[in-house]
């Protein structure tokens, strides 16, 4: 078995009639944090939706546990929280945890565990209108865990957070992974990269680095993941410039 929970292979997506994933190629590893950064407009979200098998591809192959991406096999396997709200606002954090979990037909006990690996026991019984921004993402969490996956892909989860808020989901996420679980995360918050194990940098499509943050400092001689961003950047401007 590969230890790679995701395998991406010459990736080729279009959309509104152009090329937003020209030719990716990318493996994420078992029991990992991966962080996808990168500016808006990158192919982040494009990206995660092939890896959860809702994007329709052009080319190339992406691999989740060793099956096709979507496939029915994978449906409890892979949680995905997208950057849109998925939970009902008037109906409490139980009932929409319970509500997933009849979806993946699992039990109500595997709600409660999944609010309780949030932290959201407490609210449980409070509706989704009324929970603050950082509850209210850990009640989406909470849905994306009710089947247990092995893979979660969430795509910025801790946006319009304060850093408070996301230091806690981080540990919520850290210790998803000490668990065993694969994650990857997406940010546009550069300073995410010192939670992740593996940084892919996304720009334009492509993927400018895949390394861990002490590698890419190293190789960029910077000191942070925003400079060693803009060195990559630079240093792929510059090549195009060659190029031309
Ligand atoms: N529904 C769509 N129809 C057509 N083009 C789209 C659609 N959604 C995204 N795109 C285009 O695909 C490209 C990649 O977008 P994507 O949402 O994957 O980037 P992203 O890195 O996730 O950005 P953000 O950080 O803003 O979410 C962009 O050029 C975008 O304009």
């Amino acid at each position: 078995m590969t230890s790679d929970a995701i395998v991406v292979e010459h990736l080729r997506v279009q959309r509104g009639g152009r090329e937003v994933l020209p030719d990716l190629s990318l493996r994420v590893p078992r029991g990992q944090v991966v962080g996808l950064l990168g500016p808006s407009g990158g192919g982040k979200s494009t990206l995660m939706r092939s890896v959860v098998g809702v994007q329709v591809v052009a080319g190339g192959s992406v691999t989740v546990l060793g099956e096709p991406a979507g496939s029915p096999a994978l449906r409890a396997r892979v949680g995905y929280l997208t950057q849109a709200a998925s939970v009902y606002a008037d109906l409490t954090v139980r009932d929409n945890v319970r509500y997933f979990a009849r979806v993946l037909g699992v039990g109500a006990d595997a709600a409660d565990r999944a609010i309780a690996a949030v932290d959201l026991t407490d609210h449980a019984g409070a509706r989704v209108e009324n929970l603050s921004g950082g509850q209210l993402s850990r009640a989406g969490l909470a849905c994306t865990l009710v089947g247990d996956p092995e893979v979660l892909v969430l795509d910025e989860p801790t946006v319009g957070l304060d850093p408070v808020l996301r230091r806690d989901l981080w540990e919520i996420f850290r210790g998803l992974a000490a668990d065993g679980r694969t994650l990857l995360v997406s940010s546009h918050v550069m300073d995410e990269a010192v939670r992740c194990d593996r940084l892919v940098l996304l720009r334009a499509g492509r993927v400018l680095s895949d390394s861990t943050l002490p590698d890419l400092l190293s190789r960029t001689g910077t000191d942070d993941a925003e400079a060693a961003f803009l060195a990559l950047v630079d240093e792929d401007a510059a090549h195009d410039g060659g190029a031309a």
